[in-house]
C-alpha cells in the first residue's frame, strides 16, 4: 500500500496483463456476520483483508466470537445467536456494512452496546434503521446527532406482531441489516415492507442470495410488489454452510474493465484479464460491464474470470440511470472523460452520503481535469475537455474516499500526457489496500515519463539515506547504485577472482548472472540477505576498485536502468545524472566537507561497535574521492544540470525537504 502523501502517476500510455482482485467487501462483511451469528464453523476463502472487514473483524471478536485466520481464510465459531459478552464499545471506521448490519443485530440481541466510527460515518445516516428497530421494541438512542451514529444499544421488549416499515430510498443497507437480523428471532413469521422506493436493489439480492447460504429463505411477492414486502419465516435459523468462498469485488473491477476499454494493449499481447469474478457474480456491480459495453469496451466472460480490450474509440458518451450500481458509476463518470460527447449518470443521489459528498467530489475534481460539469441534486453530466490542450494536470483530493483514489488513477491515460495526483493514496485501504500496486502491474508510460530523481555524491556525504527517504516520501522505488558494485566486489571475491583490471572480462561475465533483488532497505543475492556484509570498510574498498573498469560499468548500465519503473525512481551513486539517467528531471549532487563526512562515517561504526580512528577514515576517505574523480570513466563529477546541496550543517530531514521543494517546484498540477 502507498501510504505517502500523495501518489503522483505518471502519464500512462498501454495497459495489458492479469490481474486478480481481492474479495467483494459487501459479501466479506455480510459472511463474516452471518458466520459469527450462525450455528456451526464457517470457514470463509478469500476473504477481503481491509479496513472494512479488519472493523468487522475486531468487533466480533470483541462480542467474543472465536475467529481463526491464516492468509485470507478465517475460520469462524458461530455464537448460535447467543453473545457471550453482551457490553462493548465498537469502533466501525466508515464501514456502512459493518455499522449498520452490527446495529440491526445487536438491538435485536440486546445488550450494553455502543457503536461508532470515523468523524464521517457520524454523519452518514441511520435513522431510518433506528426507527424500524425503535417499531420492533428495541432500545436504540442517539449519542450525538439525532438520525446519525454514535449509537448506545440496551435490552428490547421485542414485538414482532405488525410489520416492521422501513424507508429504502436514503440506503439499502438499512434493510439488509433487519433481513440479517431478524432470523435471531424468528419465533413467528416477520414482515418487513419497504416504504419509499428501494434504491440500489442488487445489494438486497446479495442479501437474500447468502442468507438462503445459511439456511434462512425470505418469501417475497413476485410481480411489481417484490421489493416492498419481505417475510422471515418462523422458525427461522441461521446455520452455517461449512465452507464460503468469496468473490473477487466487482466494484473493484469496475476500475480495471475501465482500464482495458480506456487502454490500448502494448503490441504482442491484448487486454486485461479480470481473476476471481465473472458476468454470473451476485454482485450488483457486475452490471457496470453492460455500462462500459455501451460506451465501447469488448467484454468477454467466463465462470470467474472477465477479459476486457478497447472496441470503440473515442469512447460513446452514454445517459444512464445508475440507481443500481451506485459504486461503480463512479468509474463510468472517469471514463466520461473520454467519450465522444456529453455523459449523464442519473439517479444517484445516495451518492451524496457515502464517504462523502461524491456528487460535489466528483464534480469539483473532474472540473479540475478540464472536464465541464453539471451537478445535479441527483445526477452528475461531464463534458470532456474539449481539446487536447484543454487537459490540466491535477492534484486530485480524495476526501478519505477510497473509489475517487481508485477511479480517478485513470485519468492518467489522458492524450496530454500529463501527470495526475491522488492525494492520500491511503484511502483506499477501505476496500483495496493494495490498489495502485495492481494498476502499476498491469500499466505502461513512456520510459521518459517515469520519472528518475539522482542523487549523486561523494562518499559519506548521506546520500543513501537521503534518496531512501525521497523515495519512501513519493512512493518511488529505490535504486541503490552503490551496492551493485559492493556485489559485484563481493560476488568477484568469493569467485575467487582477483580484482585487478586485467580480470574485468571474467568480472564483467560474472555480472551477467548475478541473481540480485532489492526489497526495502535490504539487498538479496540470490537467497541471501546480503545488506551488513556489503557495508564494510573492507567491501567499499572493493566496490571503488571494480567501479574503476570500464567493462564492469558497461555490463551494469542496463541493469541500473531497468530500475526505472512506474511510478518512478529515486537513484543514489556516483554517475546516476552523468551517465545512467542523463535526462531525469532533477539531479541532486550532495556534498558535506571532509572532515564532516569522516566524522559521520565514524559515529557510524563506533555505533555498530567497529573500531575506527578519525584521522584514518578522513584519510582513506580523501583517498577514496581522489581516486573516484580522477578515474578514466565516469568520473565522479556533477552533472551539469545538477543541483548542489552540502548538507555539513543539515539535518536528515532538512535536506530531505530541500529535494522535496525542488521536485515538487518541476510540478504543474493545478489544486483549485
Ligand atoms: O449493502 C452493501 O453492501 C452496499 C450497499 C450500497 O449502499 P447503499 O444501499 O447505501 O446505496 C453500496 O453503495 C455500498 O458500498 C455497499
Ligand atoms: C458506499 C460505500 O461503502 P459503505 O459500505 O461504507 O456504504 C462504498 O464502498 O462505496
Amino acid at each position: 500500500m502507498y501510504s505517502t502523501a500523495f501518489l503522483d502517476i505518471p502519464p500512462l500510455t498501454h495497459a495489458q496483463g492479469d490481474v486478480t482482485l481481492p474479495g467483494s467487501k459487501s459479501i466479506s462483511n455480510r459472511v463474516l456476520l452471518l458466520a459469527a451469528l450462525s450455528s456451526g464453523t464457517t470457514t470463509v476463502h478469500d476473504l477481503l483483508d481491509s479496513d472494512d472487514t479488519a472493523v468487522m473483524l475486531d468487533a466480533l471478536a470483541t462480542l467474543g466470537c472465536a475467529i481463526e485466520r491464516t492468509g485470507k481464510t478465517a475460520r469462524i465459531t458461530g455464537l448460535g445467536g447467543k453473545l457471550p459478552n453482551p457490553s462493548a464499545k465498537l469502533f466501525l471506521g466508515n464501514a456502512g456494512t459493518a455499522m449498520r448490519p452490527l446495529t440491526a443485530a445487536l438491538a435485536v440481541l440486546g445488550g450494553d452496546f455502543e457503536l461508532g466510527g470515523v468523524a464521517r460515518m457520524h454523519e452518514r445516516p441511520i435513522g431510518d434503521l433506528v426507527d424500524a428497530l425503535l417499531q420492533l421494541g428495541c432500545d436504540v438512542r442517539y449519542k450525538g446527532q439525532t438520525g446519525y451514529p454514535p449509537l448506545h444499544i440496551g435490552l428490547p421488549s421485542l414485538r414482532l406482531d405488525a410489520p416492521i416499515q422501513v424507508r429504502g430510498d436514503v440506503s439499502s443497507q438499512f434493510l439488509t441489516a433487519l433481513l440479517m437480523a431478524l432470523p435471531l428471532v424468528a419465533e413467528r413469521d416477520i414482515e418487513i415492507e419497504v416504504l419509499g422506493e428501494l434504491i440500489s436493489r442488487p445489494y438486497i439480492e446479495i442479501t437474500l442470495k447468502l442468507l438462503a447460504q445459511f439456511g434462512v429463505t425470505v418469501s417475497r411477492p413476485t410481480g411489481p410488489n417484490a421489493w416492498q414486502r419481505f417475510t422471515i419465516p418462523a422458525g427461522a435459523k441461521l446455520q452455517s454452510p461449512g465452507d464460503v468462498y468469496v468473490e473477487a469485488d466487482a466494484s473493484s473491477a469496475s476500475y480495471f474493465i475501465a482500464l482495458g476499454a480506456i487502454s490500448t494493449a502494448a503490441e504482442g499481447s491484448n487486454g486485461i484479464k479480470i481473476h476471481g469474478v465473472g458476468a454470473s457474480s451476485i454482485q450488483g456491480d457486475i452490471r457496470f460491464i453492460e455500462a462500459a459495453s455501451h460506451m465501447g469496451a469488448h467484454i468477454e466472460s467466463g465462470p470467474n474470470w472477465l477479459h476486457i480490450s478497447r472496441k470503440a474509440w473515442p469512447l460513446k458518451a452514454i445517459d444512464l440511470d445508475c440507481n443500481h450500481i451506485p459504486d461503480a458509476a463512479m468509474t463510468l463518470a472517469v471514463m466520461a472523460l473520454y467519450a465522444d460527447g456529453t455523459t449523464t449518470l442519473r439517479n444517484i443521489a445516495s451518492w451524496r452520503v457515502k464517504e462523502t459528498d461524491r456528487l460535489s467530489a466528483m464534480a469539483t475534481e473532474l472540473r479540475k481535469l478540464g472536464a465541464t460539469v453539471v451537478e445535479g441534486a441527483d445526477f452528475i453530466q461531464v463534458t470532456p475537455p474539449p481539446t487536447v490542450a484543454a487537459w490540466q494536470a491535477a492534484s486530485i483530493h480524495t476526501y478519505d474516499d477510497h473509489r475517487i483514489a481508485m477511479c480517478f488513477s485513470l485519468a492518467a491515460f489522458n492524450p496530454a500526457r500529463l501527470p495526475v495526483r491522488i492525494e492520500d493514496p491511503k484511502c483506499v485501504a477501505k476496500t483495496f489496500p493494495d490498489y495502485f500496486e495492481a494498476l502499476f502491474s498491469v500499466t505502461q508510460s513512456a520510459e521518459e515519463h517515469i520519472p528518475v530523481i539522482c542523487i549523486d555524491g561523494p562518499t559519506a556525504s548521506g546520500k543513501g539515506t537521503l534518496a531512501a527517504v525521497v523515495a519512501q516520501k513519493l512512493g518511488y522505488h529505490f535504486l541503490d547504485s552503490g551496492s551493485l558494485y559492493r556485489i559485484t566486489g563481493l560476488a568477484a571475491t568469493r569467485a575467487q577472482i582477483p580484482l585487478d583490471v586485467a580480470n574485468e572480462q571474467a568480472i564483467a561475465d560474472l555480472l551477467q548472472s548475478l541473481p540480485i533483488h532489492f526489497e526495502g532497505s535490504h539487498i538479496w543475492l540470490g537467497p541471501e540477505d546480503v545488506s551488513e556484509l556489503i557495508r564494510t570498510e573492507e567491501a567499499g574498498m572493493n566496490a571503488s576498485r571494480v567501479s574503476a573498469f570500464p567493462m564492469v560499468r558497461a555490463a551494469l548500465i542496463d541493469l541500473q536502468r531497468r530500475f526505472r519503473a512506474l511510478p518512478g525512481l529515486v537513484a543514489d551513486g556516483r554517475d546516476m545524472g552523468t551517465v545512467i539517467f542523463p535526462v531525469a528531471p532533477l539531479k541532486v549532487y550532495l556534498t558535506a566537507s571532509a572532515a564532516c563526512r569522516a566524522e559521520r562515517r565514524y559515529k557510524q561504526l563506533i555505533s555498530k561497535g567497529i573500531s575506527a580512528t578519525l584521522p584514518s577514515l578522513r584519510a582513506d576517505l580523501e583517498a577514496r574521492d581522489a581516486r573516484d574523480a580522477n578515474r578514466s570513466v565516469a568520473p565522479l563529477r556533477p552533472a551539469q544540470d545538477a543541483k548542489l546541496l552540502d548538507n555539513s550543517e543539515l539535518s536528515v530531514d532538512q535536506s530531505v525537504e530541500i529535494v522535496l521543494n525542488w521536485w515538487q517546484s518541476k510540478q504543474l498540477y493545478t489544486s483549485h
